[in-house]
């Protein structure tokens, strides 16, 4: 009797992904790593746990589990010890950044944030260090910059009702209004403190709901994504209705226009000026502008530089902001008030000599608060705006603490894991800044644990004019005022870290 040829084929079907599967959880390679036998079988259990905003929670509690190394796909593993800390994050170490981080291209263009080999990525680097070195932050235009955005900020808290803010909002117009001077200089930059509306509306498309959405198709199903959003005509018409994780405009298309026009506006006003005139501009696209094709051969056009700023100009708004956000929101807790009268005697030991002229205190002085310090890290310790794995790969077999990866696998360290470890941190989940206060071996600990920003030759450019933006502006907010949550408000988390 002849078997039609399609159950033949289904029957090999099956017999491969059987075959598949039982080598996937018993023979691979990274079959001897712990971890549940679901997420060893298929990627997609773990793309469940991102689909239901659970990944990172997800991923601590796997290390609560099974330890400090956890197989969490076929061909991707999870680790959360210092060892592994060193062997993929430490310079040099060889391990680039893998596919996931193309979701951040600008205008199709590589940035600093998605380079993958170290030389595409440390040249580009190069061009930019000088503009992110403390040393720029706490004196001259870059530390002006910083202290009137602050003085802004309060002028708009007083302008409020009842001096009552909305904080996600009014943190958020500091941050763009910051980076945005800092990246274009100020012709560039938004006026989001003083009252454009246009400027506002900028962070509403960080707010849909449906941007979580499209990053999940964007890292799961990339093809799908841009197969979706590239189609026109009818086809386009019945994608949009039916397809689109998120309507156009998507996630940060405003911003991204913004950062294009603010490229568009500099190049028109360098063409009329000298490279050495451009130069003595503070910001960073007058530094990228020497390394223009008019000023190179082969160097970088203006999408280049455009995505490059666009980058720089994303990667600075949510992270400040949520962080300042989550600090207030901490501090004014009812339980909290304690550290809220710490930080609040901190600032108004500023002396008048290390005020501006408008009150408002010195990022200078700011830097050197031994209190504001420990608030803000005990704030990026519990819920760092970055909390998630941050995904790695190298090319060749390595062993990563007492495990042999073979190559190309994804290894990855989520800072949330590692700084709610029990074992470094006593009551991991409360917040305590007076944990940091001490100078003993248990700090010298927490502090080789302590990961808000990363490590190695890709950690965050961006740590020193976040640091100076996020002092200054707790110096100047709790000088003049302290804070409580409006009602309704101590009951609830602002909920932006999704943990
Ligand atoms: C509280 C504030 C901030 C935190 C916690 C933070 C955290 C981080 C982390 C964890 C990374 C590495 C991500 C990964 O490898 O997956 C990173 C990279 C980066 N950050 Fe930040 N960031 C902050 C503020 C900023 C600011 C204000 C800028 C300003 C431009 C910035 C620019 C960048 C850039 C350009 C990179 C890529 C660096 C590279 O690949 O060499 N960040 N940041």
């Amino acid at each position: 009797m002849a078997i039609p040829v399609a159950i033949l084929a289904a029957t090999a079907g099956v017999v491969i992904l059987v075959f598949k599967a039982i080598y996937s959880v018993f023979f691979s390679p990274l079959a001897r790593i712990p971890g549940p036998k679901m997420y060893a079988l298929t990627s997609w259990r773990l793309a469940y746990d991102d689909w239901v905003g659970e990944r990172t929670r997800k991923m601590y509690k796997l290390h609560m589990k099974y330890g400090t190394a956890v197989r969490v796909g076929p061909n991707e593993v999870s680790f959360s010890s210092l060892a592994a800390l060193r062997t993929i994050y430490g310079a040099g170490s060889g391990f680039e950044r893998t596919s996931f981080y193309r979701m951040f291209e600008v205008y199709g263009r590589k940035n600093m944030f998605t380079f993958g080999p170290g030389r595409d990525h440390a040249a580009r680097k190069k061009m930019v260090a000088n503009s992110y070195a403390k040393s720029s932050m706490l004196k001259g235009d870059i530390a002006t910059l910083i202290e009137d955005k602050a003085r802004q900020y309060v002028d708009f808290i007083e302008a409020s009702d009842n001096r009552t803010s909305e904080i996600f909002a009014s943190l958020h117009y500091f941050s763009i209004d910051s980076i945005t001077q800092f990246l274009y200089g100020k012709s560039g930059a938004t006026a989001c403190l003083t009252g454009s509306k246009v400027h506002r509306d900028l962070i509403s498309d960080i707010i849909d709901k449906a941007r979580r959405r499209l990053s999940w198709f964007s890292v799961h199903m990339p093809d799908f994504i841009n197969a979706v959003y590239a189609q026109t005509g009818l086809l386009g018409a019945i994608a949009e209705r039916y397809l689109y994780p998120m309507q156009k405009p998507t996630t940060y298309t405003g911003i991204r226009d913004y950062a294009m026009r603010a490229c568009e506006t500099f190049a028109d006003d360098a063409a009329n000026k000298s490279i050495a005139e451009i130069d003595l501009e503070p910001s960073v696209i007058a530094k990228l502008w020497k390394h223009h094709t008019t000023q190179k051969k082969d160097g970088l056009d203006n999408a280049d530089i455009a995505a490059e700023c666009a980058d720089h100009l994303l990667a600075g708004i949510d992270t400040t902001s949520d962080t300042l956000m989550f600090a207030i929101w901490l501090l004014s807790r009812p339980e909290n008030r304690k550290y809220q009268e710490k930080i609040i005697a901190d600032v108004k030991s500023i002396g008048t000599e290390s005020l501006n002229e408008h009150g408002i205190p010195r990022a200078e002085a700011c830097d050197k608060l031994p209190y504001v310090a420990a608030v803000i890290k005990e704030t990026l310790r519990l819920f760092p705006p970055l909390p998630g794995s941050e995904p790695r790969l190298s090319h060749a077999t390595t062993t990563i603490d007492g495990y042999v990866v073979p190559a190309n696998a994804t290894v990855s360290i989520s800072p949330l894991v590692l700084q709610r470890n029990p074992d470094v941190f006593k009551d991991p989940l409360t917040f305590n800044p007076d944990r940091w206060l001490s100078e003993d071996e248990d700090t010298a600990e927490m502090n080789r644990w302590y990961w808000a920003f990363s490590s190695g030759g890709r950690m965050c450019i961006g740590l020193h004019l976040a640091m100076a933006e996020m002092t200054t502006l707790l110096a100047s907010v709790y000088r003049k005022y302290n804070t409580v949550p409006t009602d309704g408000f101590d009951k609830i988390s602002p909920g932006v870290t999704r943990a």
